[in-house]
């Protein structure tokens, strides 16, 4: 054990209840206790160990190790009799990687429960979970992925043989492109699709320029013989290869196009639409349910986030607290016996501090999501209301984007932090920052779902201002009725521009800062509710191409909003005095480098929310708190609890003695062999002689 660490723990102890932090974490997910249990599990499987070694293998070696993986976690699984909820989370979280079959559970199977009709789910879901059927989820196209309506995959209703016909061979860019698990893993694909009908006065025409478009829709497709895994007729499917950052290296991004593929009218997912065959003088097109359900169930994935996103950041700061903690450069002037541990000097914990201050927020803001989240489904599973469904739609919208934003960079601020070592495979972070990347891309691209929560959110605004705050009080959903308390001073005519700045009474000095959280609270509701009221205005003079970027403005203010809520009140409800002391301070300095750093604090002076002269003791206040915190994230990132197996790094397990794991692996290298003839070769063609 690193002779640092112990230190550094001691000087941590009784600070804080580390379970209390733990349990904030994992409240909404597996207990850190039945994690530990797992790991256990995991460990003594030798398929299982050593897994940093698959990264020396080719591409197609380590995808024959992925199947491997994923086949050994099933009969753990199956052995140990894990839920539903452990098994996924062995494969995602605990291993933390991705795996062929992610998109089979996370996205085939669910798209089956949430658009499937009772029956579908009875008929698919079994074979889903035996691994008969193997699926995709196939929505993104060459040409298109943002803009749903206009994917060119259609479906045609056949009324002869009534049968569906799916065409995507041309254009090429009507090619499913990005689909994961289809490469080679898929033999089903649930394949969103522009469906064209009959129209209602000639039901049986199968002239296809008088069909009537009745937009996307979800089709159950079977792409390849399960067995002998090839690809059905008019089936042309494969791999995309590679990614960027070594992203999703073990998942098989595939493409596909469909030609005059047939499958039966009942594969179309029909909880909400489906094709009434029965009738002898010709289908129908039928509408059933409430589509808001559908919604409403869709939201759940992107109620996740904040943990799934989350947690790679929680692992990345905890390997680069401790090896920042016991890494040395340089003398200090007055003591030249040992150089100094580099997590002293201001430059390094100035730095890593807010990373673990943002780690922390996870736990509140995932508390916060899925209060709103379980509220809304309560309501409309009880009542059939759904009042809450636009909330839960603003706050996992944004949260999704300002959550990836900000975990991937910190991720990668703690790779780069942690110097040249930080930049080996064997820190660990790669694998973290190269599986967060995408994230901000798939799922809805971030700046493009920000102009669905800027909309709802104007929208609300627009109410106020017809409506008045009367009836505001009763008819805005919660997380936006803080619009009501500013809009007298934001009005649309009121003037709440530059220049407005006297009298603008703000905190003068850090002490002020410190002793106002609510206020701080406030500061990032008034932002939003500026940048709100300005995007209201851009859209009554503005075209729209013109406007998104305010749009993701909006957005991404109030997710920071939602976040230094959650952050702030949550630490400010935790029972014990002294592990409340320290979430606060951490929460605090969140908000402070939201404000100093994001460029919160200008967006505040333009729009005269605070005066210049609280600049500079936000600034202290921020560096102050930071300096008591840092003496702390070893014991606060211990705090997380993970395993070395599931931070699967050589710089940052638990005992800190990472010079003798970098040796350790490095001796595994399967570059130290002999390449005596390439070499050789090298220098032969090497230039000799002065000519140059
Ligand atoms: C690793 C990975 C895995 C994926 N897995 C799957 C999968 O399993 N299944 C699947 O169906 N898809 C998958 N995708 C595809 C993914 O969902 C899409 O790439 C994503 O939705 C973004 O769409 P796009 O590629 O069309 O981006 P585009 O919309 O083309 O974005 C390009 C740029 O244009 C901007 N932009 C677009 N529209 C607007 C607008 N209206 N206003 C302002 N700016 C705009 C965007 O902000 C962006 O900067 C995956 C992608 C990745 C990277």
């Amino acid at each position: 054990m690193s002779f640092e660490l112990i230190e550094a723990r001691a000087a941590s102890n009784g600070l804080f209840d580390p379970e209390i932090l733990a349990n904030n974490l994992y409240k909404h997910d597996i207990p850190r206790r039945r994690i530990n249990e797992i790991v256990k599990i995991l460990e003594k499987e030798p398929i299982l160990q050593d897994r940093y070694m698959y990264r020396e293998l080719s591409r197609e070696d380590q995808f024959r190790y992925s199947f491997r993986v994923t086949t050994k976690i099933l009969e753990l699984s199956k052995k140990h009799s894990w839920t539903l909820q452990e098994l996924n989370g062995t494969m995602t979280n605990i291993f933390g990687d991705k795996f062929p079959t992610s998109l089979h559970n996370s996205a085939f199977k669910y798209v089956i429960k949430v658009i499937g009709s009772d029956e579908q789910g009875k008929e698919w879901l079994p074979k889903c979970d035996t691994h008969e059927v193997i699926g995709c989820y196939a929505q993104t196209e060459l040409g298109h992925g943002s803009n749903v309506r206009a994917l060119q995959t259609k479906a045609f209703y056949d009324p002869k043989l009534k049968h569906v016909v799916l065409c995507s061979s041309e254009p090429l860019t009507a090619r499913k492109w990005w689909i994961g698990g289809l490469g080679v893993t898929a033999d089903h694909a649930a394949v969103q699709a522009s469906l064209y009908f009959p129209p209602k006065d000639d039901p049986q025409s199968t002239d296809r320029s008088k069909y009537k478009y009745l937009g996307p829709h979800m089709f159950i497709v079977p792409i390849r013989n399960p067995t002998t895994r090839e690809p059905l007729p008019g089936v042309t499917v494969g791999d995309i290869g590679p990614k960027a950052a070594n992203g999703f290296s073990i998942i098989d991004n595939g493409f596909l196009a469909l030609d005059n593929v047939r499958i039966p009218a009942s594969n179309l997912l029909s909880r909400f639409t489906s094709i009434d065959t029965t009738d002898p003088k010709g289908a129908r097109y039928v509408l059933t349910g409430n589509p808001k359900v559908m919604y409403a169930s869709m939201t759940n994935l992107r109620a996740g986030y904040p943990f799934s996103l989350g947690l790679p950041l929680c692992k990345a700061v905890t390997i680069a607290s401790r090896y920042l903690t016991i890494r040395r450069q340089f003398y200090d002037n007055n003591d030249k016996t040992k150089e100094v541990q580099v997590v002293k000097y201001s430059s390094v914990y100035s730095r890593l501090v807010p990373f673990v201050a943002l780690a922390h927020s996870i736990g509140f803001i995932y508390d916060g999501v899925q209060t709103s989240y379980l509220k809304m489904m309560d309501q409309l599973v009880g009542q059939g209301s759904d009042a809450l469904l636009p909330e839960v739609h603003v706050i996992t919208s944004s949260i999704k984007g300002v959550i990836s934003m900000k975990c991937t960079r910190s991720i990668e601020q703690c790779q780069i932090l942690m110097g040249g070592h930080g930049f080996s495979y064997h820190s660990g972070l790669s694998t973290l920052y190269g599986n967060a990347l995408p994230a901000q891309t798939f799922e809805g691209e971030n700046y493009v779902v920000a102009q669905q929560t800027a909309n709802a959110l104007a929208k609300q605004y627009v109410y106020i201002l017809e409506h008045g705050k009367k009836a505001a009080a009763k008819n805005l959903f919660p997380a936006s009725q803080f619009l009501i308390k500013y809009i007298d001073r934001m009005g649309l005519d009121a003037s709440h521009g530059p220049g407005a700045t006297q009298g603008i009474s703000s905190p003068k000095t850090v002490e002020e800062w410190l002793a106002n959280d609510e206020y701080i609270i406030e500061l990032f509701e008034k932002r939003t509710t500026s940048l709100v009221s300005d995007f209201v205005m851009a859209t009554r003079s503005t075209d729209p191409k013109d406007r998104p970027h305010l749009g993701s403005a909006v957005s991404f203010a109030f997710g920071e909003q939602f976040i230094i809520t959650q952050y702030i009140r949550g630490a400010a409800n935790i029972n014990d005095p002294a592990t409340r002391d320290i979430v606060l301070r951490l929460a605090r300095i969140l908000a402070y480098k939201f404000l100093v750093d994001d460029n919160v604090a200008l967006s505040l002076l333009e729009f005269s929310h605070i005066n210049a002269y609280s600049i500079r003791p936000l600034r202290d206040a921020l560096q102050q708190e930071i300096k008591q915190i840092a003496p702390h994230v070893i014991a606060l990132t211990d705090a997380f609890g993970f395993t070395d197996y599931e931070l699967n790094t050589a710089l940052g397990n638990y005992n800190g003695l990472p010079y003798e794991t970098l040796m350790e692996r490095a001796k595994k290298s399967t570059l130290n062999t002999s390449f005596v003839n390439e070499i050789a070769a090298l220098k032969r063609a090497g230039l000799t002689g002065s000519k140059l």
